[in-house]
């Protein structure tokens, strides 16, 4: 699981973060993603609206990317108001070379996943640890409360065991911006990410998976401040 708290700067998220932000341009509607790595983007955006006087309008996917965009100073609208965004732009807990992630280790996929989708182009943006050949680590998938125990149920048949994602500064469970729990899905290697996406969709209850097979293309950011690109 990622470092939730950027405490520490990290050259690779920065390189790619930073480099993601030129991507947009002026009069772009974007997917402000949440997480360590595209509050550099976030960030950089900012900058470049009181700098550039660039023109854009973001849509948030958690409370922590609103808090970073608005201290920021990133114009904000809603997926209501603006429902076909022009770009997205979120990091990834892991990725593969099919450019297939898994997120959601901020517990914020489903809007993440909400927000990818309704935009035109999805980025990725990433440090060159999250790449893999095969797709392995815990997969987040978000329940309703109501529907926890058959969700474990069904996810136990489907190979995993799933482990209910507990607050950190708070006893008891994760509660996501959505008022949901957070149940995190060890399956091991993931050979057939796309046939098990579909399989934990099908449990009721299940509000969203941490799978995404909609990137475009994944920034991957160097120690050095390089960047690399992979594209679809
Ligand atoms: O729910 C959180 C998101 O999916 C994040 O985008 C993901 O966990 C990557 O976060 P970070 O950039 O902090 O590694």
């Amino acid at each position: 699981m990622s470092d939730r708290n950027q405490s520490q700067e990290s050259p690779e998220k920065k390189a790619a973060g930073i480099y993601a932000a030129s991507l947009v341009q002026d009069g772009d509607r974007v997917g402000l993603g949440t997480g360590s790595t595209v509050a550099y983007t976030i960030r950089e955006l900012g900058r470049r609206v009181r700098e550039e006087n660039l023109s854009i309008v973001g849509v948030v996917t958690s409370f922590q990317s609103e808090a970073i965009a608005i201290e920021a100073g990133v114009p904000l609208t809603t997926l209501a108001q603006t429902p076909r965004l022009t770009i997205a732009i979120d990091g990834a807990d892991q990725f593969d070379q099919n450019l297939i992630a898994i997120k959601g280790g901020g517990a914020a996929h489903t809007r993440e996943k909400i927000v990818s989708m309704s935009a035109d182009r999805f980025v990725i943006v990433s440090d060159p640890k999250k790449r893999s050949d095969v797709l392995s680590v815990p997969v987040p998938v978000e329940v309703m409360p109501f529907g926890k125990e058959l969700a474990v149920r069904q996810l136990k048949e489907l190979g995993a065991n799933p482990v209910l994602r507990a607050a950190a500064k708070k006893d008891g469970p994760v509660i996501t911006d959505n008022g949901n729990f957070v149940l995190d899905c060890d399956f091991g290697s993931i050979p057939n990410p796309k046939e098990l996406a579909a399989k934990i969709s099908q449990i009721p209850g299940v509000v969203e998976h941490g799978i995404f097979m909609n990137a475009d293309e994944v920034v991957i950011g160097k120690t050095d401040g390089s960047i690399e690109i992979l594209k679809k």
